[in-house]
């Protein structure tokens, strides 16, 4: 099965050089417009599709991306793997301003997002265990090694709310008593979406900063992230740049399960569906329905 890879770009990460045939492509969605049309294209002969999460211009603050839309647009375009490419606090004194992080884990934090596409009228519970696809997180660290970043395999990523960075207080919780390893305001509900859409889902956080905890740095300002990213930028794009040939080629089903995960979540009797939300529902659970 060949692959499709999506790659959400974060903070910083408004555009993909490099791609054959672009084009930005408006998706319709029944989840209202996606932070920006989504630039399609090929790298090294294999289709790709690049969003920014937060629009061209940075248009959308962490609460109002639309995180529902952006993974139904990616779905209908057939896309089977999604990579997010996103800034990030560190929790951990190794973790430094410029490392990557293969997220494993993630802590949901965030409270003022439409978290699900599923509800009343068709109500589904699926399995979130693991919520990074194993084998794509391996191929996204590999990519970055081979780009020259020091990466971190695993670590657990806290989705706070935002938009305001966290207080000390918060920043020792979530380091001493949660155990995050790193910090950010995105990526969930994304990968809950994601796993709803059976896509294939992996985080690439690049650290920029230590967040408030650290005694030795001042706490985080945007100015920070921006500079770290700056710099990081091309390392993104050299990531980005090496996936197509280490993900050429796709199993003929996920080992992890990401694309199989509604086979069994939907627990509204099929007479008793809402033939609305079915309808809205068509891309993302279209498989199973
Ligand atoms: C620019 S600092 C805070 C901002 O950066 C991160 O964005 P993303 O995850 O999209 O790279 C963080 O989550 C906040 O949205
Ligand atoms: N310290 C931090 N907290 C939340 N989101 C971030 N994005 C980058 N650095 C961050």
């Amino acid at each position: 099965m060949s692959t499709r890879l999506g790659i959400i770009g974060g903070s910083g990460i408004y555009d993909m050089d490099g791609l054959e045939d672009a084009d930005w492509v408006q998706v319709d969605t029944p989840w209202g417009p996606t932070s920006d049309r989504i630039l399609t294209g090929t790298l090294d002969g294999q289709p790709m599709a690049f969003l920014p999460r937060h629009g061209r211009g940075h248009v959308h603050a962490p609460t109002d991306v639309p995180y529902r839309a952006n993974i139904d647009a990616l779905k209908r375009l057939g896309v089977t793997d999604v990579i997010s490419v996103s800034a990030c606090g560190s929790f951990r004194e190794e973790m430094v301003p410029g490392d990557f992080v293969i997220v494993e884990q993630f802590i949901d934090r965030t409270f003022a997002r439409q978290t699900s596409f599923f509800g009343s009228g068709c109500v589904a519970h699926i399995s979130f265990a693991h919520p990074t696809c194993a084998r794509l997180s391996k191929a996204a660290a590999e990519a970055g090694r081979a780009a020259g970043v020091t990466v971190h395999e695993g670590g657990t990523y806290l989705a706070m709310e935002g938009p305001q960075f966290s207080t000390y207080a918060e920043s020792r919780l979530y380091r001493e008593a949660f155990g995050a390893d790193v910090i950010g305001m995105t990526n969930l509900p994304e990968a809950k979406l994601a796993r709803e859409a059976e896509l294939c889902y992996a985080t690439v956080a690049m650290v920029t900063d230590y967040d408030c905890w650290h005694p030795g740095h001042d706490a985080v300002t945007v100015a920070d992230v921006v500079r770290v990213l700056t710099s990081n930028a091309e390392n993104a794009r050299a990531l980005v740049r090496r996936l197509p040939d280490l993900l050429g080629t796709r199993p003929e089903i996920c080992p992890e399960g990401c694309d199989r995960a509604l086979d069994h979540a939907i627990l509204t009797a099929p007479a008793a569906r809402d033939p609305a939300l079915l309808a809205r529902l068509d891309a993302v659970a279209g498989r199973v329905l």
